[in-house]
């Protein structure tokens, strides 16, 4: 069902989703706020801050006007980084149809609320139903996604047709795209691996090793669970592409943001000096604050972001941290397991 939908904003995972559906037929119109990007995108069909090395589709059309993107647009993708999502939502209310689908793919919380990016947009879009929101995520690295290479995501809302409008946009046979009608569980999952993908750069960066690794992604998960569960997640999701799906390919890829700067602390760098040579979002970092305040506000443990926390703000070694928690007191694996929680959906 071809026709015209809308990408704000054209960073890297932004200009990989308008290529999925550029390839699905749709005419995509890319917002940004850079001029000189805009220009690029529309005479050399290159988006030279962000993968640079692809030609993008002649379908991708670029433009700094809001109003041009969303006019007509019968589904529209956000893709800012959490710390611009209330901007850019914004901008856009003057400008969205209620028909639209609204799907947005952005991992992280908002630093001072604290609130998930579907309640930011709700805020800021009060004529749109929030019931129809669609959050996608999952193990979805921009530069392979950008090359076709096969990728699952989900996309989760509370509207089954909303999730399955977003669906039918963007599935084709390199991306696989599932539906969830846990909208939380699948928005704390991809903000919180953030987290663990920083730890695991960390502990790489000391050459911990394997075993290290598999500990982090597991203990991880514990915390990504204990935390999503008590926020509203099902805890079947922290098992699904949102979940250890994309844990894995955050904690084991080379492209990932948040592994190489943990990987960059590690090895000595100051963490403003990191986020400066990055060049890109490290959403990660301002989610450790999140979690540091959501686990207290939950009553929730999370030793290893309780941890990580310390390292990137208050001075504290990796290795120490490291020492801390494996000298913890005893505990048992199992604790707090979760009862599934009902849904709209399954009634
Ligand atoms: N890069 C990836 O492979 C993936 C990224 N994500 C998530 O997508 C979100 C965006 O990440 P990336 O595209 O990687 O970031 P990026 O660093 O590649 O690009 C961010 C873009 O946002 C723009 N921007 C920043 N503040 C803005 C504002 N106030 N108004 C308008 N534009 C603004 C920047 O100019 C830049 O073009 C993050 O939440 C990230 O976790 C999710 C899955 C994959
Ligand atoms: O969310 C991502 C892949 O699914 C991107 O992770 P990084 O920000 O660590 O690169």
């Amino acid at each position: 069902m071809p026709g015209k939908v809308s990408v704000l904003v054209a960073g890297s995972w932004g200009t990989a989703i308008a290529s999925v559906l550029a390839e699905n037929d749709s005419d995509v119109w890319l917002w940004s706020r850079n001029e000189r990007q805009v220009a690029e995108i529309n005479a050399e069909h290159r988006n030279h801050r962000f993968l640079d090395d692809v030609e993008l589709s002649p379908r991708i059309r670029a433009t700094t006007s809001m109003e041009e993107a969303l006019r007509g647009a019968k589904g529209v993708f956000v893709v800012a980084p959490s710390s611009a999502m209330r901007e850019v939502a914004k901008q856009m209310r003057p400008y969205l149809s209620k028909e639209t689908i609204l799907v947005h793919a952005t991992k992280g919380f908002e630093a001072d609320t604290l609130k998930r990016m579907s309640t930011v947009l709700a805020d800021e879009l009060p004529e749109y139903d929030a019931s129809r929101i669609v959050v996608l995520s999952g193990p979805s690295h921009a530069e392979e996604v950008i090359k076709q290479c096969p990728t699952t995501v989900v996309v989760a809302s509370e509207h089954a047709e909303a999730a399955e409008e977003a669906q039918d946009l963007l599935i084709n046979s390199s991306f696989r795209v599932y539906t969830n009608p846990d909208v939380v569980g699948v928005e704390v999952g991809g903000a919180l691996k953030n987290i663990i993908a920083l730890g695991a750069g960390l502990t790489d960066g000391l050459g911990y090793g394997d075993n290290a690794k598999a500990a982090l992604l597991t203990r991880g998960l514990a915390e990504i669970s204990r935390l999503g569960t008590a926020m509203g997640g099902n805890p079947l999701t922290f098992a699904g592409l949102a979940g250890i799906g994309d844990l894995v390919v955050t904690c084991t890829s080379k492209h990932s943001r948040n592994w190489r700067a943990g990987y960059l602390i590690a090895q000595g760098h100051p963490l403003d000096d990191v986020l400066k040579q990055m060049g890109m979002v490290v959403e990660g970092v301002k989610t450790t604050q999140a979690a540091y305040k959501l686990s207290r506000q939950y009553d929730v443990t999370m030793p290893i972001a309780d941890e990580l926390y310390e390292v990137l703000f208050n001075g504290k070694t990796a290795a120490a941290a490291v020492e801390d928690l494996m000298g913890r007191g005893r505990t048992h694996e199992l604790e707090e397991v979760a009862k599934p929680v009902q849904t709209k959906w399954f009634g």
